[in-house]
């Protein structure tokens, strides 16, 4: 039996249970509340780029515009996409994934403002597969359902992140991957074996 620090309380290595109770706390999580977060969330995840990045204004260099990969929100997660506009307006290209087909590594998309969204695979909403583009972004922004403190995530169950990481893997010391979630996701539990650790994990 695991007795997480948040009060939930598993058995060993049952992710499922765990994921289950952490996503019933996050859904919960008052609208006020939430609101108040991802406005710090995005303040965070912007001071992290430009600590890392050297300021919004120099995301053009000698290669071009950087590439970062958000998500469009589902089941409560942090919604950072008013910082998705920000980036745009400072020259980066803003990505969502597509699920082209099911147990296989993510697709990304081009997204832009006025861009009216598909419902895609699980309902959620992702540009038209003709916006895919091709490269390895500069950075992933993964939502996490919960992370341990070895910068481990918990996901939906998928292992849609873990495949796309690992398919990226000769390429992957370039990629910056930032788990985000509710400090309230912080919880044990013991990575699997295709696990790949995030490396930020920022949360509030
Ligand atoms: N906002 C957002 N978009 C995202 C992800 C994400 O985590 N967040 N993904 C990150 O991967 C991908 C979608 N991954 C998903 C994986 C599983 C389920 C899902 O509903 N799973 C079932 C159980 C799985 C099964 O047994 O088949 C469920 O929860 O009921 C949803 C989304 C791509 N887009
Ligand atoms: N690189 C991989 N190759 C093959 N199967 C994989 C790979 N990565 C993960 N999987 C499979 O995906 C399934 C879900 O993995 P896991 O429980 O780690 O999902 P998750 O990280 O919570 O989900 P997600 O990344 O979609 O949010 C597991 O059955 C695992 O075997």
């Amino acid at each position: 039996m695991v007795i997480h620090k948040n009060g939930i309380v598993t058995a060993n290595a049952d992710r499922g249970a765990l994921r289950s109770q952490l996503l019933s706390a996050r859904m919960s999580l008052p609208q006020a509340e939430k609101g108040l977060l991802d406005a710090r969330l995005c303040a965070l995840l912007s001071t992290h780029l430009k600590t890392v990045y050297g300021g919004f204004l120099e995301s053009s260099d000698s290669m071009g515009a950087k590439t970062i990969a958000l998500y469009w929100p589902i089941r409560g997660e942090p919604d950072l996409m008013p910082l998705a506009h920000d980036l745009l307006d400072a020259g980066w290209q803003v990505l969502l994934p597509v699920v082209l087909e099911k147990h296989a590594p993510l697709r990304f998309a081009a997204y832009s403002s006025q861009m009216n969204l598909n419902v895609g695979a699980y309902g959620i909403l992702e540009p038209d597969e003709r916006d895919i583009v091709d490269c390895i972004p500069h950075v992933v922004v993964i939502p996490c359902v919960g992370f341990n403190a070895a910068n481990y995530r918990l996901g939906y169950g998928g292992g849609y992140y873990d495949r796309t990481l690992a398919s990226w893997r000769h390429a992957v010391a370039d990629v910056h991957t930032v788990g985000v979630a509710y400090a309230a996701g912080c919880v044990d539990f013991a990575a699997s074996e295709f696990d790949i650790p995030m490396d930020v994990i920022l949360a509030v």
